[in-house]
């Protein structure tokens, strides 16, 4: 059968500007440098101290990585409690994300610990082309010139005469010399006896690399290893119970069940509300992608290990189908390996500068920085020119067409007849840890999972109510040129779906914490929600007081926005929230002077509408309702089902990504602690 042109169209960023002076003059210094796409960063020896984790929060970088992979669990630790001091002392929000080693395999080296708890080698091994390499599964096998022992006993049983196996550096990069491709000559019982292709200074922790054969032979590779290690699993015991950690990233998932299995393990040990990001970095996790998407709470595109699995002709599509097949789940995608280079230089590669840009046109939410924080000589600098190129291409983003893909997507699926599947992959979407924990609204959950099946096809497309809303504040922010869409949320959930339709301004995340009860005793959740949010695109996190008047927080946020430029006097803002008993979206005008919400009349958001897009063509709007519940437009939901007054005044909030300014009474500017200690 011949394939199906559908799907197999990439985006186009056409850029009809021919005068190029445009782009490339410098950027206007009054600018407010917010970033839409985030970077996380990998600690390790070159980033650990506090100083230049400051430097790293100071420079934008929203999310931190510990990978269990490489480094003593002290050096973890360290890394962890530095991070939480450079928190506080940048007021910056930082997640926390600890990558397992899961199924990776490892040379076995001796290693002598530094001071520090970061191992170090003797001395690297010398290979050259056309060397004999022996990889052992001996019991006991020492390293001995080119004799290099292995971590999984089977691996004899993986591989065949005439098959590839890399042997790379940890997190290596290309620019290195510390790798090298070997050829499979002869199986043995315990040994697997290959012939170097190039020649190679191996050096620090090496990691053994199968390059997979065809695609029938995927499903018996490595699989009885478990998705978590026995140390994976004493580390994260150990590090979830001192520190806050946001997400756990599974190394080398291959299928759903992976992902739940880490799901039952961190909820046996009481970390419900940590959430999974699960890493694609062989072939076999892209036949089974839809359904690892579905089971994790986000997905990491590991370009380096994936590069060595899939043809080098098709990474550029696979990349683009991951992202594109991401972005129409709702579900956040990170991508790593972008400016290898930066390790040593302070400039990127040309290629490695358009990587990135096109990275951001893909639709990308953040870029996943390894070798280049963790070893690199210029990890700030390296943040800063990531965030820069990202900067520049989400200009040259076309949200309008993002939006429309959304749309026709899901209006094609409810046409094909793929209702149920667009149900189930929204509600799979929908549904956060947090509503595993028991702390979602009643509301939530029935806003969130329910699609009407029934209803008759109208031309529209089908979304449940939250993403209805979700996508009328985008367009409604796009149609009055709105600076600012400010969300209320609890789980995280309304804003990620706001993320979802990428709309060009930044969304102001006011996270309210929920009042949780885990049998025990009543606790204040929404710290961890609010760093959850810091991997998503456009996100701007702000945990908020729970106050018992949504409108003074407001007024609050309004403020907040006013001081530090995210939004200027006479702008528009968009705001998705509550109001009684109805889900909103609502248009606010800053007054005049700056002071804050400028005073409206009903009347005149129709005459907004009017003055600067035309007659309004979508049939969310109503005018006859917006009049009657005031200046706002959306559907009335059934329950609003909260009971904020029951929470008391825990006020803290961040600022990540803008430069910090005075802060105010009820969001208060306080740093979010992470470690529970401090
Ligand atoms: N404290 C609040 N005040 C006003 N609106 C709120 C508040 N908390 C949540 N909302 C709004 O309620 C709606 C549904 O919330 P919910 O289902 O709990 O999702 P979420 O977890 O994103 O808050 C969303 O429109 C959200 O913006
Ligand atoms: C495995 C990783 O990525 P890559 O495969 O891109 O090296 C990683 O960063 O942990």
């Amino acid at each position: 059968m011949a394939p199906s042109r559908r799907g197999t169209k990439a985006k186009t960023h056409v850029l009809k500007n021919t005068d190029l002076s445009t782009i490339i003059e410098p950027a206007d210094q009054n600018e407010v440098a917010f970033t839409a796409t985030k970077v996380v960063v990998t600690i390790g020896p070159a980033c650990q101290d506090v100083e230049t984790l400051c430097k790293i929060l100071d420079a934008g970088a929203t999310c931190a990585r510990c990978d269990l992979t490489w480094g003593s669990l002290d050096f973890h630790k360290k890394s962890l409690s530095n991070l939480g001091e450079a928190m506080r002392k940048t007021r910056k929000l930082c997640a926390v994300v600890i990558d397992t080693i899961g199924r990776e395999l490892i040379v076995n080296r001796p290693t002598v610990d530094e001071v520090d708890g970061w191992p170090k080698f003797d001395k690297g091994i010398s290979v050259k082309a056309e060397d004999k390499v022996i990889l052992s599964t001996k019991e006991g096998a020492k390293l001995e010139g080119n004799t290099l022992p292995v971590s999984y006993p089977k691996f004899t049983s993986m591989v065949q005469k005439g098959d590839t196996v890399f042997l790379g550096r940890y997190l290596v990069t290309g620019s290195e010399e510390s790798s090298c491709y070997l050829t499979v000559e002869d199986v043995g019982k315990e040994d697997v006896v290959c012939t170097a292709r190039n020649s190679a200074e191996l050096d620090g922790l090496l990691t053994v690399f199968h390059t997979e054969r065809s695609a029938d032979t995927l499903q018996n590779v490595q699989n009885d290893l478990p998705i978590l290690t026995d140390y994976d699993k004493q580390a994260l015991k150990a590090l979830l119970a001192h520190f806050e950690v946001d997400f756990v990233s599974l190394s080398f998932v291959r299928e759903a069940d992976d992902v739940h299995q880490a799901r039952e393990f961190l909820d046996s040990l009481g970390h419900t509300t940590t959430k999974l990001m699960a890493k694609c970095e062989t072939r076999q996790s892209l036949f089974n992608f839809q359904s690892i998407a579905q089971a994790s709470d986000a997905i990491i595109m590991s370009r380096g290990n994936l590069g060595l699995d899939v043809l080098p002709e098709k990474m550029a599509l696979v990349q683009k189908s991951v992202i594109s097949n991401c972005n129409l789940m709702g579900k956040p995608v990170l991508i790593t390996r972008v400016v290898d280079t930066m390790v040593n230089t302070p400039r990127p590669t040309r290629a490695e500068a358009t990587d990135v840009a096109n990275a951001v046109l893909d639709g990308v939410d953040g870029i996943l920085l390894g070798a280049e924080t963790l070893r690199g000589k210029y990890a700030v600098q390296t943040v800063q020119t990531v965030l820069a190129i990202c900067h520049q291409a989400e200009k040259a983003f076309d949200h309008n067409y993002h939006f429309e893909h959304l749309m026709n997507e899901a209006l094609e699926a409810e046409t094909e007849g793929g209702m149920e599947a667009l149900a189930r992959s929204i509600s799979a979407t929908s549904l956060g840890s947090a509503e595993r924990d028991g702390v979602e609204s009643d509301l939530g959950r029935r806003l969130g999972s329910s699609l009407s099946l029934s209803r008759q096809h109208t031309g529209a497309p089908l979304l449940s109510k939250l993403e209805s809303i979700a996508s009328s504040a985008v367009r409604a922010a796009d149609k009055v040129g709105a600076s600012l869409i400010i969300v209320y949320t609890q789980s995280g959930r309304t804003a990620s779906l706001v993320s979802k339709y990428r709309p060009p301004m930044p969304i102001l995340t006011l996270v309210i914490p929920q009042l949780k009860n885990d049998g025990m005793r009543f606790q204040l959740v929404g710290r961890g929600v609010a760093r959850q949010c810091q991997i998503q695109r456009g996100l701007l996190p702000v945990l908020a007081a729970p106050s018992p008047s949504g409108e003074t927080l407001l007024n609050e946020a309004v403020q907040m926005s006013l001081r530090v430029g995210l939004v200027q006097p006479n702008d528009h803002i968009v705001v998705v929230q509550m109001i009684s008993d109805a889900l909103v979206v609502k248009i606010l005008s800053v007054d005049e002077v700056g002071g804050g919400i400028k005073a409206i009349r009903p009347q005149s958001i129709m005459d907004m509408m009017k003055a600067t897009a035309g007659v309004p063509d979508n049939e969310e709007y109503d005018e006859a309702e917006s009049q009657r519940i005031g200046h706002t437009i959306g559907h009335p939901s059934v329950n609003a089902g909260m009971s904020r007054n029951l929470m008391h005044t825990n006020s803290i909030a961040s600022q990540p990504n803008l430069p910090a300014k005075a802060p105010t009474a009820g969001i208060a500017n306080t740093v979010i602690a992470n470690g529970k200690a401090a």
